[in-house]
């Protein structure tokens, strides 16, 4: 049983004194404990030595004390997986020297046996379970299939994914086959990471905001609602589609423990567009982070009295910014545990 079960409450929707806290991209730049191992090791070593995934998964419990931990890895690791090469460059970020491009491509594109090419997620899953000695949940991920798409397609991050929209809609046979080979694989990879411990997982669609609403209900959200629908009876699930308040209202119908809201929609139009029945989770600008920690203390305040203390999961409404200050990340989880309606 595990001993600060907060999180796990929330997702279930029970009532709580107060909502549970962790951010995402919380294991990572913004602390010097972090840096120091990222200075020594590169991208994918960190990701692929268990002894480093869960000793950085593991600092921000020491650090911030959040009420959820959640692995150090990638989403990348899944195209990297499926025969697609990924590299992480330095002042760039994700790299893709070959991209998906033509229906030929997708054809090389495999779905992988998850023990042979990701057997090291499951071993970091081990090592930071024993860590964490059952003192707070553990948060495996993944990403949507339609936002590993767009860095499959594209070959790199970028403002508008031009190219992953072009090739979803000049050639949506191809751009179909290749979402239901990474829906695939992401069911596989899940479950597997259930087996190992995992307490709840969270669905990144970090790029659905780059989709019409109609377009959405075409290349995403009916890939992430299979990957839905089979981890629903194993584990928590929960789905963070950013740029996406115009989808709540039909994922609210779907089998998730939670929905990820980020900092454009105001906890009023969330709890409209969702009702009463699903748990929401965010909402915090990241940028917020840099205000005055009393203007931080008030922002929470209000942050939570809009969403309600129950149903709720305090985050921020995207990942956490390299920049930001090691106390006023602290500030914030405080916060949010001072909580009193
Ligand atoms: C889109 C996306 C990626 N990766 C991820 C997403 C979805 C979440 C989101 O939208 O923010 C998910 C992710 N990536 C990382 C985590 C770790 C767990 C956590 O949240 O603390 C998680 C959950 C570590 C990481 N993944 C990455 C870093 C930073 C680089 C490093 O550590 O060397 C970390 C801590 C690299 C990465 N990986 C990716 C990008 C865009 C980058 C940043 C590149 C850069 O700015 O240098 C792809």
């Amino acid at each position: 049983m595990i001993k600060n079960d907060l999180f796990l409450r929330a997702l279930k929707g029970e009532s709580v004194n107060r909502p549970p806290v962790w951010m995402m991209r919380q294991a990572g730049r913004y602390l010097p404990e972090f840096m120091a191992l990222k200075r020594k090791y590169d991208f994918f070593t960190r990701c692929r030595t268990p002894e480093l995934a869960s000793e950085i998964t593991v600092q921000p419990i020491r650090i911030i004390k959040p009420d959820a931990a959640i692995l150090f890895s990638d989403i990348l690791v899944i195209p990297q997986a499926m025969n697609i090469d990924v590299e992480m460059k330095e002042g760039i970020g994700p790299w893709l020297p070959n991209p998906v491009r033509t229906t030929a491509d997708v054809e090389q594109v495999i779905v992988p046996n998850i023990e042979e090419t990701l057997g090291y997620v499951m071993d970091a899953i081990d090592m930071t379970k024993e860590m964490l000695n059952d003192d707070v949940p553990l948060i495996g991920f993944a990403g949507s299939p339609w936002t590993i798409l767009c860095y499959a397609v594209e070959g790199r991050g970028s403002k508008s994914f031009d190219k992953a929209k072009r090739f979803c809609f000049s050639n949506p046979q191809a751009a179909h086959a290749l979402l239901q080979k990474i829906t695939d694989t992401t069911i596989l990879y899940l479950k597997e990471k259930v087996k190992h411990g995992v307490n709840a997982v969270q669905i990144f669609d970090s790029w659905g905001g780059m989709l019409s609403p109609v377009d959405y209900q075409e290349f995403s959200w009916p890939y992430i609602n299979q990957i839905v629908d089979a981890l629903a009876d194993e584990t928590e699930v929960i789905v963070f589609a950013k740029g996406c308040w115009y989808a709540l209202e039909d994922m609210a119908k779907s089998r998730v423990s939670a929905l990820g809201v980020d900092w454009t929609c105001s906890p009023d139009l969330a709890r409209k567009f969702t009702g009463s029945k699903v748990t929401l989770q965010g909402n915090f600008d990241p940028s917020r982070l840099f205000s005055p920690i009393p203007d931080i203390q008030k922002m929470v305040k209000e942050m939570i009295d809009g969403f309600g203390k129950d149903k709720y999961i305090a985050n921020l409404g995207h990942g956490i910014l390299p920049t930001v200050p090691v106390d006023h990340a602290k500030a914030f989880v405080d916060a949010v545990k001072a909580y009193e309606a």
